[in-house]
């Protein structure tokens, strides 16, 4: 491309979207494992019950088990990448390629979330599983900037929530939070596991000034998001769309209810994850995501992989997507950025440095 291609408003098309400076908070490590290193994996720690046994298929396999309509059956497609993720070589290598991925696509800063008690089975310690995990995040940002780019790549530690062992994982968080690990969080399937349960967690992280998102307002609705905020003091929801519920479309305005007042006056950030919300049935669809209407409305939204094996996406194809059905420009894409950038978990100040010096300047080039 000549050096006058690049003068002027770039076209919204996904070549260009993947130049932009991407911020990601959510976003899971044991749903963005490439294919081929699931399958290399599986041979090499005897994992025998893949569904496929070439790259194409098993891609091909997860995306179409993925769209389930459920979250439930979404979730068990992972039990073949977390069979894979045992081992010190599993993990080290997960992460790094997931840092190479995402540095490919233009994000410049990632909070990855995964859950330790579920990479115990072959005698590692949760200690140990979150040393090399760490370890994998260093070598892709050193292998990022050896090759002139950079990203910035934390952790954040996932408790199940049909489990209990979240204090134990808060706990964790908090060893490691010198390392790479900014945060907390709880996942699993929604229904019947409301929050509140894990209140002794969340309210350790509180005590100890650090910060964590909720699982919430995916696969069940607002009481969930209402226990997450106003029980548990979530810093953000994940996902978080069926606030929704609480936004009366009926008359000539939309009128919000006590919740959806309460979040967006707080201006508690929505990790919104288009595809992701449309596989598990949380949206009809993508053109009927509840997106537009809460940007519309300045809630504080951001836009999130979820699962890029899951969800065959990228940040750029999210992006892209929302762009298609909603007709946004590039300073919207901007703004859904920096709205992720002051949301994320690292210090003020390395937000604040990342927005003004990584950000506006690398969307300034493409506004034109
Ligand atoms: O979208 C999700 N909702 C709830 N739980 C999820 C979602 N995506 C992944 N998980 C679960 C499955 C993973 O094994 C776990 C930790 O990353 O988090
Ligand atoms: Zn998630």
């Amino acid at each position: 491309m000549g050096a006058d291609s690049l003068r002027g408003p770039q076209p919204l098309d996904l070549a260009s979207i993947r130049r932009a400076p991407k911020a990601l908070l959510h976003d899971h490590l044991d749903g963005g494992l490439r294919p081929a290193t699931i399958i290399s994996l599986a041979e090499a720690c005897g994992y025998d019950k893949l569904p496929a046994d070439d790259a194409v298929a098993l891609g091909t396999w997860f995306r179409e088990s993925a769209y389930s309509g459920s979250l439930v059956r979404y979730l068990e497609t992972f039990a073949h990448t977390v069979a894979v993720m045992q081992t010190p070589e599993g993990l080290t290598r997960v992460a790094r390629e997931c840092v190479e991925d995402l540095a490919d696509d233009g994000v410049v800063y990632a909070e990855i979330r995964f859950a330790p008690e579920q990479h115990l089975e072959a005698g590692l310690s949760l200690d140990e599983v979150v040393e090399h995990t760490l370890a994998g995040f260093a070598e892709g940002e050193s292998a990022v900037a050896a090759s002139g780019r950079t990203i910035r790549v934390v952790c954040l530690l996932t408790a199940m929530r049909h489990a209990a062992r979240s204090l134990e994982i808060a706990e964790l968080a908090l060893r490691f939070r010198d390392r790479g690990v900014v945060g907390f969080d709880i996942a699993g399937a929604e229904a019947g596991y409301p929050p509140s349960r894990h209140l002794d967690a969340f309210e350790h992280m509180r005590a100890n000034n650090a910060r964590f998102t909720i699982h919430a307002g995916e696969a069940f609705g607002l009481p969930s998001i209402h226990e997450a905020i106003a029980f548990c003091g979530a810093d953000r929801l994940g996902h978080g769309v069926r606030i929704i519920d609480d936004i009366d479309r009926t008359g000539s305005e939309p009128t919000l209810g006590l919740v959806a007042n309460y979040v967006r006056d707080k201006r508690i950030p929505l990790e919104l994850c288009p595809t992701s919300n449309v596989q598990t049935g949380a949206v009809e669809s993508l053109a009927e995501h509840p997106f537009a209407l809460l940007a519309e409305l300045r809630f504080r939204v951001t836009v999130n992989t979820d699962n890029r094996l899951l969800g065959d996406t990228t940040m750029s194809n999210e992006m892209l997507e929302l762009v298609t059905a909603f007709g946004y420009g590039w300073s919207d894409l901007e703004r859904f950025t920096i709205n992720a950038m002051k949301s994320a978990f690292i210090p003020f100040s390395e937000r604040l440095r990342l927005i003004d010096h990584v950000i506006k300047p690398g969307f300034a080039v493409l506004i034109g």
